[in-house]
């Protein structure tokens, strides 16, 4: 396959530290960027990209043909939407965006102009989690009858400060919430991957903690999907990093499914199956060198090139979670 040429817009923490490597591992091309900052044009410019201050100049730049999209959630719809009028391919961050009203446009404006297009969603991609969705449909859980997740970090109010960054993440305008928004997506669609079915009930409940800022730093979230698997997500940004915080079970009538430190940006974790007759435990196999990142952007450019693949994304699915999202924060 040849190499897809990629673009990113907002240079940022994430961007940086995990798309830009994972474009570099999967064997494609970052050839160009845009943002504001000086700091973050410079560091795309190390990286062999040709940097601009706007997105205009981004769009117009013809070797660009998919781009990832990477900005404070706020700025989701604006870059979407022009990126699709201008026919490229976009990976857009989670949240969807900021409002549900904005992730309506963004996914009428994919529609009206035919992009692909997917919100990265990179927990579809790491390989335990492949391995979970295998096992699933392979009957070895039997009937799947719970998923519960944690997914919990420490954000204080100075997170992106080391890096002379504001911090969005805890201005609803921005951010659209806290770390219900933020972090629940990741779950939620996940439940959707592995079990090929949306949740479609939900309810949550929300608190402001242990940080000193005004939007949500842990949510409990549960939903039933269409066929009534059950699932809890504990989110939070008011767990200390060396607790564990990262844990998705999967439970059916023949055994179960843990995976430890998979849901995150890196490769690795451990993926555990106990059998539901003997209790036995056993370790699950899967690649532990291959980062979600790194596999999102070899999946997505593979759907470029293969229009059969493109099944895959839904931007319909995607507006689901963030109704979901949406629903979530109106009942806490
Ligand atoms: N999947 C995952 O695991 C993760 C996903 N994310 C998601 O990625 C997105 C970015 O998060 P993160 O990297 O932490 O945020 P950062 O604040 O670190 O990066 C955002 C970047 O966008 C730039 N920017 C601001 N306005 C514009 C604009 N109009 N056009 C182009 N660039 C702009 C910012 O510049 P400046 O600072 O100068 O304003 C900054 O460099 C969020 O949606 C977040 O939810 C984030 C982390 C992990
Ligand atoms: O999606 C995400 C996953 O992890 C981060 C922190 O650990 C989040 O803040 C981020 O937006």
């Amino acid at each position: 396959m040849d190499a897809v040429r990629w673009g990113i817009v907002g240079y940022g923490w994430v961007a940086r530290d995990y798309m830009a490597p994972g474009i570099r591992e999967a064997g494609h091309r970052l050839v160009a960027v845009c943002d504001p900052g000086a700091g973050a044009r410079a560091a795309a410019e190390a990286e062999g990209a040709r940097a601009y201050a706007g997105l205009a100049a981004l769009i117009a730049d013809a070797e660009v043909e998919a781009v990832y999209v990477a900005t404070p959630n706020h700025l989701h719809r604006e870059a979407v939407q022009a990126l699709a009028a201008a026919g490229k391919a976009v990976l857009c961050e989670k949240p969807m965006a900021a409002r549900l009203d904005d992730a309506e446009a963004m996914a009428e404006a994919v529609q009206t102009h035919g992009i692909v297009y997917s919100t990265a969603f990179d927990q579809r991609h790491h390989p335990a989690h492949r391995v979970i969705r295998d096992q699933i449909r392979a009957g070895r859980l039997g009937t799947v009858t719970a998923i519960r997740i944690v997914y919990a970090c420490w954000l204080h109010r100075d997170w992106a400060a080391q890096a002379g960054q504001e911090n969005w993440r805890i201005d609803p305008a921005r951010a659209g919430g806290g770390a219900l928004i933020d972090l629940a997506p990741h779950g939620l669609d996940l439940v959707d991957f592995l079990l090929d079915e949306s949740i479609m009930d939900i309810a949550a409940l929300t608190q402001a903690r242990a940080q000193d800022y005004s939007v949500d730093d842990g949510a409990l979230l549960i939903g039933r999907t269409g066929s009534g698997v059950l699932a809890s997500l504990n989110v939070a940004y008011n767990c200390p990093d060396a607790l564990p915080r990262r844990r998705l079970e999967v439970v059916g009538t023949k055994g179960q499914l843990v995976a430890e430190n998979t849901m995150g940006q890196v490769a690795g974790g451990r993926l555990t199956f106990t059998d539901g007759t003997t209790g036995a435990p056993e370790d699950v196999a899967f690649d532990r060198t291959a980062s979600p990142f790194t596999e999102q952007v070899r999946a997505f450019g593979s759907a470029l090139r293969r229009p059969a693949e493109r099944d895959a994304y839904s931007a319909s699915r995607d507006l689901h979670t963030m109704r979901l999202i949406a629903r979530a924060y109106a009942g806490a």
